[in-house]
């Protein structure tokens, strides 16, 4: 059973902005009187001190830890790769969810360096969604199929979710998802993704730009449906059954980000408890993270989504923590106080 198990439409799922938790303001305050007793000038440590009291806020302590991190990818694939928006062949998307299961790609050693347990899961990769540039991506249905998906992934003893994804064209449908949420114009939300030349690029422009006109009476989460994606269904589904868990998220890079844009579309709160792991090299994300108002953790001239940047932004959360729980204050040290 999880959160999405019996709700039969996007409606509903919207309707549960209402009823999710949100941060406990006494363990924040607790949380943040400690970092202000701790033996640094004030706010010395920066954005770890920020990151250590969000934790507290969710966990509902002013103790928090990370017992065990979770991290999962989600795959997909897309119809639009038929309008010639991708410079690898789709294929890939199944042959590097088999590299995952293997071992052999950068988010393995990524988690294997930060502590995380990987899952890989693979939705459909032999089915495509439709094409967006000629309507919706994916019936109602399908959307909270792999909605199920994502919420079904998320383990109720994880103190943290990585979440990333895998998605040949993916960047397509990311900045489709970008530009039905906030609107300006396709060329400030399309990027060259795993290298597209400029010929490519213009593809990728053309193609949103038409999904948008094709798709251009959705809203919410609907967006999902119209422009979205199983993989990024799954993310939403994931962040929703974190939330209701009241476990911390953190988003990888511009196609992971630009995934969770119908929730927030729908309601900003939905997104409170997540933060973002990296501002990807994808030009279309600072944007992006402008209009979620989120600060990235990182900046790393990283483009390869896999959870990668969200991976590698688990330690610097495992390094806020170690500040909060381990550092003496200044009584406990005998340090005399500014
Ligand atoms: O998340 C990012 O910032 C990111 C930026 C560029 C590429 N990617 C990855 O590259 C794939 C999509 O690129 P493309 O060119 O096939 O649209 C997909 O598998 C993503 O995980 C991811
Ligand atoms: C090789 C390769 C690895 C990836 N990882 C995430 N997206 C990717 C796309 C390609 C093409």
């Amino acid at each position: 059973m999880t959160l999405l198990s019996d709700i039969t439409s996007l409606e509903a799922v919207a309707a549960l902005a209402e009823t999710l938790p949100a941060a406990d303001a006494g363990a924040i305050n607790v949380a943040t009187e400690r970092q202000n007793s701790l033996t640094k000038p004030m706010g010395a440590l920066g954005r770890l001190e920020e990151l250590a009291i969000f934790m507290a806020g969710w966990q509902e302590t002013d103790r928090p830890s990370i017992k065990r991190a979770q991290a999962v990818v989600f795959a997909g694939n897309h119809g639009v790769c038929a309008q010639g928006v991708n410079p690898f062949p789709q294929e890939v998307t199944a042959q590097m969810v088999a590299n995952f299961e293997h071992g052999g790609a950068a988010i393995n050693q990524l988690c294997r360096a930060n502590g995380a347990d990987l899952s890989v899961i693979a939705i459909d990769l032999d089915t495509p969604t439709n094409d967006i540039t000629q309507g919706a991506a994916m019936s109602e249905a399908e959307t909270l199929d792999a909605m199920c998906r994502g919420a079904e992934a998320v383990d109720a003893d994880a103190s943290v979710l990585v979440l990333g994804e895998m998605g040949i064209g993916n960047s397509t449908i990311a900045a489709a998802l970008a530009m039905a949420a906030f609107g300006g114009d396709a060329k400030d939300w399309v990027g060259r993704g795993t290298g597209s030349d400029d010929a490519g690029v213009n593809r990728k422009v053309d193609a949103i730009t038409r999904a948008c006109a094709a798709n251009s009476d959705a809203s919410g989460l609907a967006l999902l449906s119209a422009v979205g994606g199983r993989e990024q269904a799954a993310i939403c589904g994931a962040v929703l059954q974190a939330r209701a868990l009241r476990i911390p998220v953190i988003l990888d890079g511009f196609i992971c980000t630009a995934a969770t844009t119908p929730l927030f579309a729908a309601d900003p709160r939905f997104l409170d408890h997540c933060v973002v792991g990296h501002v990807s090299r994808e030009p279309g994300h600072a944007r992006l993270l402008d209009a979620l108002n989120k600060q990235p953790v990182l900046s790393l001239d990283m483009a390869l989504g896999e959870g990668s940047g969200a991976a590698v932004a688990l330690g610097i959360l495992r390094s806020a923590l170690e500040c909060h729980n381990g550092m003496a204050t200044f009584a406990e040290a005998g340090v005399s106080d500014g």
